[in-house]
C-alpha cells in the first residue's frame, strides 16, 4: 500500500503540485482579498490540485516512450509499469471530474474555465505539440505557470492589475532558466531523445547564453516590482541579496562550464521563486500592519 501511494505521488508530480499551490496562495495573499473568501480558497486549492494532478498523469502517459529512453525519467511509474494502466486511467478520470465539479460548484465559472484551459494547454498542447517541435518549447511551456497569478485573481474576484501582470511575466521569465539548467545537466539524455530541446539543437554554449538573457530579464522585473511601488524597502533589500546570489550562480554557469552548476541552478531556481513570493508576503504584512 505504501509503495502504491508513493507511486501515485510520483505520477502526479506531487512536489510540483504543492509548489503550484504555494504560488497561487501567495498571489491571493498579495491581493489582500482573502478575508471573506476562505471557503472559496479552500475548495479552489482542492479542485486545482485534482486538475493539475490529472494533467501530470496525462503528461506521463503521453511521454512514456520518450521517458523510457532517458536516464532521468527511465524509472517513472508508467515506464516501469509500477501501476496497472487501467487503474491510472480510472484515477485520471476521477480526479478530472472531481476537479471540475469542485471548482464549478464551490468556486466560480471563471476559475473552472481557466484551470481547465491550463490543464489542456499543459497536458496536450505543450506535451504533444510544442515540446517535440520547437526550441522555444520551454519558453512556451512557461505560459502554464505564468497564468497562475490570473487564476489567483479569479478565485477571490480581484482585479487584474499591472502588479499581477508583473507576477505573470516573472514566472514566465523564470521558467527557461529553471528547465534549461536541468536539460544542460542531462545533456546526453536530451541529445539521444527526439525532443527539440535547445541544448540538443544549438548546443550548450547557446543554451547558456539564452539562460543568461532570461535571467537578466528576470532580475530586472523583480526590481521593477519595487520601482513601480508594488513592494517596499524590505522586499527590495531581500530580493537584492537573492539576486546577487542568483547572478553569481548564473555567472558561474555561463563562464565556468562545470556540470554541477547546471544542477545547482535548477535547484536554486525553485528556491528563488519560493523566496521571491515569501519576501513579497513578508514585505506586504509588515507595511500592511504599520
Ligand atoms: C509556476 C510553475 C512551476 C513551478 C512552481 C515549478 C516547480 C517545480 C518544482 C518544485 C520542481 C521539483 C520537483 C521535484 O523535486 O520532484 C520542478 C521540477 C521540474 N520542472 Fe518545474 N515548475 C513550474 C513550471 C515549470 C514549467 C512551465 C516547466 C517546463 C516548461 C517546468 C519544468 C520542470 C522539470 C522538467 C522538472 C523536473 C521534473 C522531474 O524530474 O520530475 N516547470 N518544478
Ligand atoms: C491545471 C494546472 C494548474 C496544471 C499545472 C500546469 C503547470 C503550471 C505545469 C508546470 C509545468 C511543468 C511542471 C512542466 C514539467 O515539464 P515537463 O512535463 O516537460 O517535464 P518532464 O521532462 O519531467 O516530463
Amino acid at each position: 500500500m505504501y509503495k502504491f501511494f508513493k507511486n501515485i505521488l510520483n505520477l502526479i508530480k506531487f512536489k510540483i503540485n504543492i509548489f503550484i499551490i504555494f504560488c497561487i496562495l501567495s498571489v491571493i495573499i498579495l491581493t489582500n482579498n482573502y478575508n471573506k473568501n476562505f471557503i472559496k480558497i479552500f475548495f479552489s486549492i482542492i479542485g486545482i490540485f485534482f486538475l493539475s494532478s490529472s494533467s501530470f498523469i496525462i503528461n506521463n502517459i503521453l511521454e512514456r516512450n520518450i521517458d523510457k529512453k532517458m536516464n532521468r525519467t527511465k524509472n517513472r511509474v508508467l515506464v516501469k509499469k509500477k501501476i496497472n494502466i487501467n487503474i491510472i486511467i480510472l484515477i485520471l478520470i476521477i480526479f478530472l471530474f472531481l476537479g471540475i465539479i469542485i471548482l464549478y460548484k464551490f468556486v466560480n465559472f471563471k476559475t473552472t474555465f481557466l484551470t481547465f484551459f491550463i490543464f489542456i494547454f499543459y497536458s496536450i498542447i505543450y506535451t504533444k505539440f510544442i515540446k517535440p517541435y520547437t526550441i522555444y518549447n520551454v519558453v512556451l511551456g512557461g505560459i502554464s505557470g505564468a497564468l497562475l497569478p490570473i487564476l489567483s485573481c479569479f478565485i477571490v474576484s480581484s482585479k487584474i492589475n499591472l502588479k499581477i501582470i508583473f507576477f505573470c511575466i516573472i514566472i514566465f521569465l523564470w521558467t527557461p532558466p529553471h528547465f534549461w539548467s536541468l536539460s544542460l545537466y542531462f545533456y546526453k539524455d536530451y541529445k539521444n531523445s527526439n525532443l527539440y530541446m535547445l541544448p540538443k539543437i544549438y548546443g550548450k554554449k547557446i543554451t547558456r547564453k539564452y539562460i543568461l538573457f532570461y535571467s537578466i530579464l528576470l532580475i530586472l522585473f523583480t526590481f521593477l516590482i519595487f520601482i513601480f511601488n508594488f513592494a517596499n524597502k524590505i522586499y527590495f533589500f531581500l530580493i537584492f541579496i537573492l539576486n546577487i546570489v542568483f547572478f553569481f550562480i548564473i555567472y558561474k554557469l555561463c563562464f565556468y562550464y562545470k556540470k554541477y552548476i547546471y544542477y545547482l541552478n535548477f535547484i536554486f531556481s525553485i528556491k528563488y521563486l519560493f523566496f521571491f513570493f515569501l519576501f513579497l508576503i513578508i514585505d506586504n504584512f509588515y507595511y500592511f500592519k504599520n
